[in-house]
């Protein structure tokens, strides 16, 4: 349970994947990098659907929880999540998370949740489920009658370009300091980032980081994968640089 995925650790390119037009951008990083506004904007700004993968491990903890599971039962979690009826919205305009009938949008966001996950994201057999789900949405996406009208998807987490979607056309590790990914953190969450609101978020940050790391690769860029550094960028200079790196290896415009 603890084997760090590696470039190796990749699923072949299901057959016909390349050829029906649309485009698949992965984008992983640590927490805090901006791969969630980034990537809603960017998918935005391409017509492309949008599939936050740190959102089905959320709401995959948030199940486990309101089901009384013990996140230190592996089986057990594992057990449950296959039972999880998880439906995402991907529309990068407004994208939804729906466990049956709840919206569970609000509740994934709790600290009690960004606490949490990474027992269940470091749950191997969860890990399988949930990209075996990751991969229908990618796919779903190279369909016509999709919502992006087979334009494709930009999916975030911390292993799409490494194992959910190594095919990907585009695949970049958004990246930052970790001063600058606190500080972010620290004004969304408490609304400053003074010493104190920095040391509140750390726990949601480095220490997250570090345990998921122990099943991902999200630090270094694999082989083929473009890194974007966001450190001294703003969101809107960070968008702008990983638009063109998509344009630039797909031919991808707005
Ligand atoms: N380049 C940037 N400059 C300044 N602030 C940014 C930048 N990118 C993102 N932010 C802000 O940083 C915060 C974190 O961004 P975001 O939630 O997109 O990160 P993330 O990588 O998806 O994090 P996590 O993996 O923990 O969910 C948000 O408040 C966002 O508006
Ligand atoms: N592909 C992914 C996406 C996310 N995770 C884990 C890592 C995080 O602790 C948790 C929530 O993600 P966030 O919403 O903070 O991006 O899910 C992962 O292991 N693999």
């Amino acid at each position: 349970m603890t084997s760090p995925d590696s470039p190796t650790d990749v699923t072949a390119p299901t057959e016909g994947q390349a050829s029906t037009g649309a485009v698949t951008v992965a984008i992983d990083g640590p927490s805090g990098s901006g791969k969630s506004s980034v990537s809603k904007a960017a998918a935005q700004r391409l017509g492309l659907a949008y599939l936050d993968t740190g959102a089905m491990y959320r709401a995959a903890t948030w199940w486990c929880l309101d089901q009384a599971v013990d996140l230190t039962d592996a089986d057990a979690v594992a057990a449950a999540v296959r039972a999880m009826p998880l439906v995402m919205g991907v529309d990068p305009a407004a994208p939804t998370v729906h466990v049956g009938e709840t919206d569970v949008a609000g509740p994934i966001r709790t600290t009690e949740i960004s606490t949490a996950v990474s027992a269940v994201a470091t749950n191997l057999a969860v890990r399988d489920e949930l990209r075996r789900l990751q991969r229908a949405e990618i796919d779903a996406q190279r369909d016509p009658s999709s919502l992006s009208q087979g334009r494709g998807m930009v999916a975030e987490g911390r292993d799409i370009t490494t194992v959910v979607a190594p095919d990907a056309d585009a695949r970049i590790l958004l990246t930052a300091s970790e001063e600058s990914r606190l500080a972010r953190r620290a004004r969304e969450l408490h609304g400053d980032a003074d010493a104190a609101s920095v040391a509140a978020t750390r726990d949601q940050v480095v220490r997250r980081d570090a345990d998921d790391s122990t099943v991902s690769q999200f630090t270094v860029a694999a082989d083929g994968v473009v890194t974007v550094d966001s450190s001294d960028l703003d969101l809107e200079q960070t968008v702008d640089a990983v638009l063109a790196v998509i344009a630039q290896v797909t031919g991808t415009h707005e």
